[in-house]
């Protein structure tokens, strides 16, 4: 298959720990521009995804490329953000004692110091850049509130505009909606979209309501490979989803 236009390219990965295959022979192609959900049983094989895609684990075989032509497992993990790689773990981590709009701004700063960052004359660019991050992630109403004010739901929507501070090509959301109340999963699905709108979005998900409601292609991780892929009801209608995931 054809890399060009993809923005994600696995071919034939795979990886063992002592042994046992986390990851065995999975490909997985995606599309420049488009937002995938990822679902399937607990080790299935997601997470150890995720760290070979952010180069945190090395694949032992196998392609893995980036925006069409950049080999991944050429790069280590610093060199892998700073190409247009942004993960959101599912633990929220913001800073609690900042407000809002300093998260973004230190955000923002990427490698300045901490003090220089929320000290020095912010320049028009920065500034509309946070009001319309803001905005995404529905926290303008919220901006000189301390983060440790925030909802948990509001948290998690924070740390993702954190990481579109950051102006990632390709996001990868782990869990978002865990924890969140029913309005707060419905509103993260909407903000997905509206980030998809410009970005490429990988996204690990056990609520099947939240995967509906973002109406993506879905891929199903079984035993470190692909066990099903296509639209929720293709995947959800196959027998091999619903006796290793869906009807557990
Ligand atoms: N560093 C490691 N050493 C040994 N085994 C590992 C390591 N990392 C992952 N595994 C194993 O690899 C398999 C895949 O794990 P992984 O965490 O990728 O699954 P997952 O699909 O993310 O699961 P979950 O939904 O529970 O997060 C599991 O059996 C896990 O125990």
């Amino acid at each position: 298959m054809s890399k060009s236009g993809t923005i994600l390219y696995l071919d034939g990965v795979s990886v063992a720990f002592d042994g046992f295959k986390a990851i065995n022979n999975l490909s997985l192609v995606l599309d420049q521009g488009e937002m995938r959900a990822i679902i399937g049983p607990n080790g299935a094989g997601k997470t150890t995804m995720m760290d070979i895609i952010t180069g945190k684990t090395r694949p032992n075989s196998g392609q893995v490329f980036f925006n069409g032509d950049v080999d991944l497992t050429k790069h280590d993990e610093a060199d892998i953000a700073t190409m247009g790689i942004g993960r959101k773990f599912q633990k929220p981590t913001v800073f609690e004692s900042h407000t809002v709009e300093d998260n973004l701004v230190l955000a923002l700063a990427g490698e300045r110091s901490i003090l220089s960052a929320l000290f020095a004359r912010r320049s028009s660019g920065e500034s509309v850049r946070i009001d319309e991050i803001l905005q995404t992630v529905r926290l303008t109403h919220r901006r000189d509130d301390l983060a440790a004010d925030l909802s948990h739901g509001q948290k998690q929507w924070l740390e993702i505009g954190m990481l579109l501070a950051q102006d990632p090509k390709l996001l990868l959301v782990d869990e978002p909606v865990a924890g969140m109340t029913d309005a707060e999963t419905e509103e993260t699905a909407r903000l997905l979209k509206d980030i998809a709108r410009d970005h490429s979005v990988i996204v690990v998900e056990h609520d099947m309501h939240f995967v509906r409601e973002l109406g993506v292609k879905v891929t199903c991780l079984h035993e470190g490979s692909v066990l099903s892929e296509g639209s929720l009801d293709h995947v959800s209608a196959d027998p091999r989803v619903v006796e290793v995931y869906l009807g557990r």
